[in-house]
C-alpha cells in the first residue's frame, strides 16, 4: 500500500492532516505491510495508538485484537474510536449481554465490521476468549495482535502484570504480526518484551529518544520554605497563565496534576489550594466510582484546573493542555516518574515537572520497600521484584538528593538512550549552583531537625551507594563524547567525586563529617561553630547540631510541662539550649567528656521536668527579639508583642514569669543550706559531685569534673558503645544498595539514639539515687544547687535507716514542704506527670488531664520535629484534642492511638481529624 493511500486514510478517518512525526509515519507504514512483528517504543503523548489504529482501519474485514491493561483505558479508546466512527468493542466482565451477543454475531460473520477488539490480559486467559481466538484465526480473520503498555510483561518494569506473560502463548502456530507498544521500556524491559511476547528475531523497532525537550524538570525541598503550601500555590499560578488564557474555552486552558502519595494528602492539598483560590479536585481509589468519574470529568472539562491525585489517576487520560505535573513527595522509580510526569505537555508546548521532596516521605516508602523485601525472602520472583523496586527507588532518591547530573539523564540512562542535549531544560543545567545551595540547605535542616544520632553516614548523599557510583562512572564516558564543555565539567566533577570517595574509603567517618561540617558551618545554630574540631578533639559540628536538637527537645518539653502560661517559643528555648551546649563545649577538651557532660545535662533537665521544676537556664534566659530578617522572625515578634500586650491589658503579670521567679528564688535560697555528703558515697559518683560543687550553672560543673570524667564515663557507657561508628566492611558495602544503606543507617540511628538514651537513663538513675541518698539525713539540712533542686527531708523528720530508699512521692512532698508549698499545691502536685511511674511501673494507670497532656505531647513531638505538622498551632490543637479524648484512659490506649494517628496522617493540618 502506498504512502498516499495511508495519508488519505489518516485524514479521512482520524482527521489529522499529517503524521505527528516521521517515526510515527515509519511505524505505520511498516505495520501496514504486515510482514514483521513491530516494537514501538515512544514517549507518552507521541501518538503510539495511531500506529496500530490506522493500520487496523486499513484492513477491511479483519479484526485487530488489542490487549490493554485497564478497563478505564479501554473505555477511553473505544469512545474515541466510536467518535471517529470506527467500529471498536470490548469483551469483558462488564460488557452487557445484548452487546456481547451482537459482538459475537459480528465476529462470526465472514466479513466482520468490528475493526478493533479490546481485551484485558486477564480476559485473554479465559477459555471463552481462547475459543473465540481459535475460531478467528482458523478463518484468518485477525489482522494484528497488539500489546499496549507492553512493559507490563516484565518484572523489571514498574507495572508488572503476571497475566501479560501468557500473551506470548497466543502466537504459537499462527503468523499474525504482533505489535508491542510501550513508553517506558528500559534495556532490561525491552529484552523481556521480545522474549515473552515471542517477537520474531527480525522484528522491527521504532524507538525515539525518551528525551522530551518541552518538559522542564526540577526538584524543590519542602523543608526549606516557611510555608510550603504557599510555595506550591505560587508555582501553580505561574504555570497556569490564567490571565493570558481568558479568551480560550475552559477545556483548552492550562491545567495540572498534583500527584500525592496518600489519599489523605490528595484531600489535604486540594483543600489547601481551594482555600488559596485555586479550584482543585481530589482523586483517589477510596472515592466512590461516581465521584471519581465526576471529579475527573470536572478536571477534563476545565471546571477545576487542578487535580490532586494518587497515581491511580492518569492512565489513558489524554488532555493536551497539562502545563504542570507536580509530585508532592517522592515518585516510585524512574519509569513511573517518566510516565506520570510525561502527562505534561502532550501538545508539545513548554510544561513543568516538579518534585516537592521531603525526607519523611522517603522514609515512609523505604519502610514499605524494606518490609516487602523481608516478606519476599522465601519467594525468588517476589524477592527479585522487591529488590528491583528498591533499586529503582534508590535512583529516584539520588535524583532528588544530589546535583550530580542533568535531570533528563535519569530517563536516558534508564531507557538506554544517549545523553540528552538538555540545554536549559532542567534546574541543574540552568543553574547548578542555586540547586546545590538548595540541596545543602535541605540536608542541613534535616540534620538539625533530626534527633540526636551520632552514627550518621552521609556517604550515600554523594553517590547513591556503590551501585549509584558505578553508574555514575560508567555513564561518564558516554556523556563526554557529545559535548566538549560538558566533558570538562563532568570530568572535573567526577574527579572530585572519586577523590571524595577515596577519602571516605580511607576514613569514612572523618571524610563524611568533615564534608558535612563544611556544609553546616554557614547555617549552624551552635555557637562558635567554626572552632568545633580544634577546640574539642574528635567532635564534629554534625554531632554538636544533633546534640543541640536533643537538648532543645528536652528543654522545650520541660518548659511546656512546667510553665503554666508559657511565653517563650521553641526558638527561644533553642537559643537557651545553644548557651547550655556552648557552656559544655567551651569547658571540655575531648569528645568523651563532652558526651558525658551532655548526657548528664539532658538527664538532669528530664529530672527537673519530672519534679515539675523549670530548668534554671530558662529562668535566667533573656529573650532576644528576633531580627526580623525573615517572615517567621516577624511573625514571632508580632505574636510575642500581642501576648505581652494582652497580658498587660488584663493587668496580669505573665504567669510563667511568676512561676519562673518563684522557682528560681526558692532554689537560690536552698543553695545557702549546707549538706553533709552521706558517708558511704565515693568520690566519683554524680551524686557526690553535685553535692561537693556548690554552683549554680551546669556548665560550671564541667570543669571540676574533668579529672574524673573519663573514669565516670566508663562507668556509664558500656564498653561496646564507646565507638560511635558502626563499621561497614568493604565486602558488606559492595553488597549494599543505597536503600539498604539507608535502612542500615536507620538502624544505626536507632541504635545510636538508644545508646544516648541509655546513657541518659543511667545518669537519671544516678540522679534519682542521689535524691534518695540525700534523704539519709544527718544533723543538718542538705545543700541543693539552684539548677538542680534536690528533694530534701524535713529537718524534723526522723533519720531513715541506712539503705532504706525514699519514694519519689515522699521526696516531692518534702521538697514542697521545704519550698513552703501549701496542701493544695501538694494535691495538685500529685497530678504531675511522673514518667517513670507511667512508663515502667504503672502502665494500667488511668491518666488525669496533666499526665495525659504530657504524654501526648511527648508522643507527638518526634513528628513535630520532622515537620509533619502544618504549624505549631496545629501541633498544639491536635495535642489538646487527643488529650481531651483520653483523660481518664489508659496509657497504652494513648500510645496506640497516637501511633495509629501518626501512621494514618503523614501530614497533619488543622483539618486533620482526631
Ligand atoms: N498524526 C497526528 N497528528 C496530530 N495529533 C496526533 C497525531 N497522532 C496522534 N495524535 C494525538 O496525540 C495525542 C497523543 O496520542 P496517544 O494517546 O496515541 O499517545 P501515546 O503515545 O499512546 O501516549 P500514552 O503513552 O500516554 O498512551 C492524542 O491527543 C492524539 O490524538
Amino acid at each position: 500500500m502506498d504512502e498516499n493511500t495511508v495519508l488519505e486514510a489518516l485524514q479521512q478517518h482520524f482527521k489529522f492532516a499529517t503524521f505527528k512525526s516521521q517515526l510515527q509515519q515509519n511505524a505505520v507504514m511498516e505495520i501496514v505491510k504486515g510482514e514483521n512483528d513491530v516494537l514501538v517504543s515512544m514517549p507518552t503523548g507521541s501518538g503510539k495508538s495511531l500506529c496500530y489504529q490506522l493500520p487496523a482501519v486499513l484492513k477491511p474485514n479483519k479484526i485487530t485484537i488489542v490487549f490493554s491493561p485497564l478497563l478505564a483505558l479501554i473505555k477511553d479508546q473505544i469512545d474515541h474510536m466510536l467518535a471517529l466512527k470506527i467500529r471498536a468493542a470490548s469483551l469483558n466482565s462488564k460488557t452487557l449481554k445484548a452487546e456481547r451477543e451482537a459482538l459475537l454475531m459480528d465476529l462470526k460473520t465472514t466479513t466482520p465490521n468490528t475493526r478493533l477488539l479490546y481485551i484485558t490480559p486477564e480476559q485473554a486467559a479465559t477459555n471463552t476468549f481462547k475459543e473465540l481466538f481459535k475460531n478467528l484465526t482458523k478463518f484468518n480473520k485477525v489482522a494484528y495482535l497488539v500489546v499496549d503498555e507492553a512493559h507490563c510483561v516484565s518484572q523489571w518494569g514498574h507495572d508488572f502484570r503476571p497475566d501479560y506473560l501468557k500473551l506470548g502463548e497466543l502466537r504459537n502456530d499462527n503468523k499474525i504480526p504482533v505489535i508491542a507498544l510501550t513508553a517506558t521500556a528500559g534495556v532490561e524491559v525491552t529484552k523481556d518484551i521480545v522474549n515473552s511476547l515471542k517477537l520474531s528475531i527480525d522484528h522491527r523497532k521504532f524507538k525515539t529518544s525518551s528525551f522530551r525537550s518541552n518538559l522542564y524538570y526540577d526538584v524543590f525541598y519542602q523543608n526549606i520554605v516557611d510555608d510550603m503550601y504557599k510555595h506550591l500555590k505560587d508555582f501553580i499560578l505561574e504555570c497556569l497563565n490564567s490571565e493570558e488564557e481568558k479568551e480560550l474555552p475552559k477545556e483548552e486552558r492550562s491545567c495540572g496534576i498534583v500527584y500525592c502519595r496518600t489519599r489523605e494528602q490528595t484531600e489535604i492539598i486540594a483543600e489547601k489550594l481551594n482555600s488559596m483560590g485555586i479550584r482543585s479536585q481530589c482523586y483517589h481509589a477510596g472515592l466512590k466510582n461516581k465521584e471519581r468519574l465526576d471529579f475527573q470529568e470536572q478536571w477534563q472539562s476545565g471546571d477545576y484546573p487542578v487535580i490532586c491525585a494518587t497515581i491511580s489517576f492518569g492512565m489513558g487520560v489524554d488532555k493536551s493542555s497539562v502545563r504542570f505535573v507536580i509530585h508532592w513527595g517522592i515518585p516510585k522509580d524512574p519509569a513511573s516518574y517518566y510516565q506520570e510526569s510525561g502527562r505534561a505537555g502532550r501538545d508539545g508546548k513548554p510544561s513543568k515537572c516538579r518534585i516537592y521532596y521531603n525526607k519523611a516521605d522517603k522514609k515512609a516508602v523505604e519502610f514499605h520497600l524494606t518490609r516487602d523485601l523481608g516478606k519476599a525472602q522465601d519467594n525468588v520472583s517476589k524477592k527479585l521484584n522487591a529488590q528491583s523496586a528498591m533499586n529503582g527507588f534508590a535512583k529516584i532518591v539520588q535524583y532528588c538528593e544530589t546535583v550530580l547530573e542533568c535531570r533528563h539523564k535519569l530517563f536516558s540512562k534508564y531507557f538506554g538512550d544517549p545523553p540528552p542535549n538538555c540545554m536549559k531544560n532542567c534546574d541543574i543545567c540552568t543553574n547548578r549552583k542555586v540547586v546545590a545551595d538548595m540541596v545543602e540547605l535541605f540536608h542541613t535542616k534535616n540534620i538539625q531537625f533530626s534527633t540526636t544520632q551520632e552514627n550518621v553516614d552521609f556517604e550515600d548523599m554523594y553517590g547513591g551507594g556503590r551501585k549509584g557510583q558505578n553508574d555514575e562512572l560508567e555513564n561518564y564516558g558516554n556523556e563526554c563524547e557529545s559535548d566538549g564543555e560538558r566533558e570538562s565539567k563532568a570530568k572535573k566533577q567526577t574527579d572530585e567525586f572519586i577523590k571524595k570517595q577515596f577519602a571516605i574509603r580511607k576514613n569514612p567517618k572523618e571524610a563524611s563529617h568533615n564534608t558535612m561540617d563544611k556544609l553546616l558551618q554557614k547555617n549552624a545554630r551552635v555557637l562558635s561553630a567554626a572552632s568545633t574540631g580544634s577546640k574539642v578533639k574528635g567532635l564534629s559540628l554534625v554531632n554538636r547540631e544533633q546534640y543541640l536538637t536533643k537538648i532543645t527537645d528536652t528543654l522545650y518539653d520541660n518548659y511546656i510541662q512546667c510553665a503554666t502560661n508559657p511565653l517563650f517559643d521553641r526558638k527561644d528555648v533553642e537559643d537557651c539550649s545553644a548557651n547550655l551546649e556552648y557552656g559544655v563545649f567551651s569547658t571540655t577538651t575531648n569528645i568523651t567528656m563532652y558526651r558525658s557532660a551532655l548526657a548528664k545535662l539532658i538527664a538532669f533537665i528530664k529530672k527537673c521536668t519530672t519534679d515539675g521544676q523549670i530548668h534554671e537556664a530558662l529562668a535566667t534566659h533573656e529573650v532576644q527579639p528576633a531580627k526580623n530578617e525573615t517572615l517567621s522572625d516577624l511573625f514571632r515578634n508580632i505574636k510575642k508583642d500581642q501576648t505581652i500586650r494582652k497580658r498587660k491589658q488584663d493587668n496580669q503579670e505573665p504567669e510563667d514569669n511568676k512561676k519562673l521567679k518563684t522557682c528560681f528564688v526558692k532554689a537560690s535560697e536552698l543553695i545557702q543550706m549546707e549538706v553533709e555528703p552521706p558517708e558511704d558515697e565515693g568520690e566519683n559518683t554524680i551524686t557526690n559531685y553535685f553535692k561537693k560543687t556548690n554552683i549554680n550553672k551546669f556548665s560550671e560543673l564541667i570543669d571540676s569534673e574533668h579529672k574524673s570524667d573519663l573514669q565516670k564515663h566508663e562507668e556509664i557507657v558500656p564498653e561496646n558503645n564507646k565507638s560511635n561508628e558502626l563499621e561497614v566492611t568493604k565486602s558488606d558495602e559492595s553488597n549494599v544498595s543505597s536503600v539498604d544503606k539507608d535502612v542500615m543507617l536507620k538502624v544505626r540511628e536507632e541504635e545510636s539514639v538508644s545508646r544516648i538514651e541509655d546513657l541518659e537513663r543511667k545518669t537519671e538513675d544516678a540522679l534519682r539515687s542521689k535524691s534518695n541518698n540525700n534523704c539519709h539525713v544527718k544533723s543538718k539540712p542538705k545543700v541543693v544547687p539552684v539548677s538542680k533542686p534536690q528533694p530534701v527531708p524535713k529537718p524534723s523528720e526522723k533519720p531513715k535507716v541506712e539503705g532504706q530508699s525514699t519514694s519519689t512521692k515522699d521526696i516531692n512532698s518534702k521538697v514542697k514542704k521545704l519550698f513552703g508549698a501549701d496542701s493544695d499545691n501538694e494535691q495538685s502536685d500529685t497530678n504531675k506527670y511522673t514518667p517513670n511511674k507511667i512508663d515502667d511501673k504503672d502502665k494500667s494507670k488511668k491518666l488525669n488531664k496533666v499526665n495525659a497532656g504530657v504524654l501526648v505531647v511527648k508522643l507527638l513531638n518526634p513528628a513535630f520535629s520532622e515537620g509533619r505538622f502544618e504549624s505549631k498551632e496545629t501541633f498544639k490543637s491536635i495535642s489538646r484534642a487527643i488529650t481531651h479524648a483520653f483523660i481518664g484512659k489508659d496509657v497504652n490506649d494513648i500510645k496506640m492511638y497516637v501511633r495509629n494517628f501518626l501512621e494514618k496522617n503523614q501530614v497533619i493540618t488543622s483539618k486533620t481529624e482526631v
